[in-house]
């Protein structure tokens, strides 16, 4: 469990091992997050980044949606303590849950850019690269599965 973001050593070595050099604090709930209806409106649109979007809850908590090779969507509940990666190109969503309240660390590689593209935004490069390193593979692994 994090303690102190600042000093904690395994969020240290997270960030060396996947060279995550910016990090900030992002709280979301209407007293902190400037914007806060029309913010929690667009997390809300299902979209995706170029980048990836790593979260790591400090405290509260919140639901980033996510869909399995069916379109199905699979709700993640991130909590105090719990950190999300979405790779580049894949498609999500973020809701806050019942306690209205989440205070995450994001963080990026380099310059943070955190433009959303909202569905459908298949022709990005980001996304076509998503397809072939996850869902590509996927499908490869079962036609191997049900031939063996
Ligand atoms: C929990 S941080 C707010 C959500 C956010 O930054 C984002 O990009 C959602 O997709
Ligand atoms: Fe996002
Ligand atoms: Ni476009």
């Amino acid at each position: 469990m994090l303690n102190n973001y600042e000093t904690d050593e395994e969020l240290k070595k997270i960030r060396e091992e996947r060279g995550y050099s910016y990090m900030d604090i992002c709280e979301v709930c209407p007293e902190k997050l400037p914007n806060y209806e029309e913010k929690i409106k667009n997390f809300f649109e299902e979209h995706l980044h170029t980048d990836e979007e790593i979260r790591y809850a400090v405290a509260g908590s919140g639901y980033f949606d996510v869909r399995d090779c069916n379109e199905a969507w699979i709700r993640v509940w991130v909590k105090k303590g719990g950190m999300i990666i979405l790779p580049a190109g894949m498609y999500h969503r973020f809701t806050l849950d019942e306690s209205n309240y989440i205070k995450a660390l994001r963080l990026f590689v380099g310059e943070p850019v955190w433009t959303p593209y909202n569905r459908p935004h298949d022709h990005l490069p980001a996304r076509k690269e998503y397809l072939k390193a996850f869902l590509e593979n996927e499908v490869g692994d079962r036609a191997v599965d049900a031939a063996a």
